[in-house]
């Protein structure tokens, strides 16, 4: 059994300060986690020359800190390092169990009284053994029960026990620190487009992709029971929620005040909670159901085939295969800024592998690069990180040749994972 070391959670204790950290257990069952700390990029940096390395103190499949091997010999070997793996990881995840199951849930109650208990602060005895020791696996996600997330967690790990957090960097620290084995998280909606909170915590964390799930968002509008439409003065849910309904709310007649909340459940909770009869909610039907509301309209997303992808997170990465489609995910950067995009993207088409997604975010620790080549004044460039995702696993020679030649035109180079890709059949008409 491995125990909660700051080597072994994959952080670096420097650069993560808790604040605050507080468990609310809900029920036997149920976990709800809040905490707070200040993230010291300073520390963060030196951070990036740690080396991992697995519970047997071997390297993981990427070099320190996930950051690609100084050579292709490197990445073979880790690779084949892994590729040893196999077999006892696949016989522990059997062990497990998997199958279709239940998520943890609160049942039933119309009140968020019991919600509402006083937080307690989380101590030692609240941090369970590793994973996969006959425990159900434990996955953190942002939300309340009810919401999309907790979905996403159940689609991932049919028999989880999915513990909510009230911020995606809770979720993030749930995983490092061992209270959850894995976090479920959304990156990016078909309408609502990306996720960037995310995006920039994956970069600041040290988690590993381990897999990807796709969900159908079907939105309700949630109000109390007997509440009707023309009473309502405003419209609460998560942003991206209200992003994916706009048309259709105004389509409704509903031009009303529109209030972001942190989550699409939360905003059912509420109304349920403050017995708001002039608030409605955008939140799942197993919201209404959970909150005792009545569903005033269903599928008032403005277009039917909505999908929102959540990646799983782990604290190690998963052996890159070759038997089933996979992805993987990287993020560079260089010194020279926008310059080398293409160099960087002719090293997969080169290769004909194919780009799924590209997304850019400010280059944090360096923001702005000045530029006077005329010398006719300073220009101001903006510096950037870019995300890509391309459909290979890093067991794939061709994949591994791509990275090598990228990391000669990088300045920074990490693999956020290389997992199965979701090829569950598309279903637009599924209700969560
Ligand atoms: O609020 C929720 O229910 C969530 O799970 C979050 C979230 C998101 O962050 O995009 C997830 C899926 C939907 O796209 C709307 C909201």
């Amino acid at each position: 059994m491995q125990s909660l070391t700051s080597s072994s959670s994959g952080i670096n204790p420097k650069s993560l300060t808790r604040t605050k950290i507080q468990s609310n257990r809900v029920n036997p069952n149920q976990l709800v986690i809040r905490c707070v700390y200040r993230f010291d990029s300073a520390n963060a940096a030196a951070n990036t020359g740690t080396v991992r390395t697995n519970g047997n103190g071997a390297p993981a499949s990427y070099n320190s800190a996930g950051h690609v091997g100084a050579s292709r010999a490197e990445w073979q070997s880790s690779c084949a390092i892994l590729a040893s793996k196999v077999v006892s990881q696949q016989q522990n995840a059997l062990k497990s169990g998997g199958g279709v199951g239940n998520i943890t849930a609160v049942n039933g109650h119309k009140s968020t009284t019991d919600l509402d208990l006083v937080p307690k602060p989380l101590t030692i005895t609240d941090l369970s053994p590793a994973p996969m020791h006959g425990a159900q696996l434990r996955v953190a996600y942002q939300g309340v029960p009810g919401a999309y997330s907790e979905a996403a967690a159940g689609k991932a790990y049919p028999k989880c026990d999915a513990i909510p957090c009230d911020q995606f960097e809770v979720a993030f620290q749930a995983v490092e620190l061992w209270i959850a084995d894995r976090a479920v998280l959304p990156v990016e909606n078909s309408l609502g487009g990306s996720i960037h909170r995310n995006y920039d915590l994956l970069l600041r964390h040290r988690l590993h992709i381990v897999g990807e799930v796709q969900l159908p968002v079907h939105h309700c509008l949630l109000a109390l029971p007997g509440v009707r439409k023309e009473y309502l003065a405003r419209v609460i849910s998560h942003p991206q929620a209200l992003a994916q309904c706009e048309l259709t709310l105004t389509k409704l007649g509903l031009n009303v005040a529109r209030e972001a909340v942190d989550d699409t459940a939360g905003a059912a909770e509420y109304i349920a909670s403050n017995n708001l009869r002039d608030t409605a909610a955008i939140a799942s039907a197993r919201a209404a159901d959970l909150y005792g509301l009545q569903i005033l309209e269903q599928g008032i997303q403005d277009d039917s085939s909505n999908v929102t992808r959540f990646v799983m997170l782990a604290r190690e990465p998963i052996i890159p295969r070759t038997d089933r489609p996979f992805k993987t995910s990287i993020v560079f950067a260089h010194d020279k800024g926008t310059s080398v995009l293409f160099k960087v993207l002719s090293a997969f088409a080169f290769r004909n592998i194919s780009l799924t997604k590209i997304e850019s975010r400010p280059h944090r620790n360096r923001p702005i690069r000045l530029v006077d080549d005329a010398n006719v004044g300073t220009a101001k460039h903006f510096e950037y990180m870019f995300y890509v995702d391309f459909e290979a696993s890093m067991a794939d020679v061709r994949a591994q040749n791509a990275l090598a030649e990228v990391q000669e035109f990088t300045s920074f180079l990490r693999v956020l994972g290389s997992y199965p890709m979701d090829m569950t059949p598309w279903c637009p008409s599924r209700e969560d």
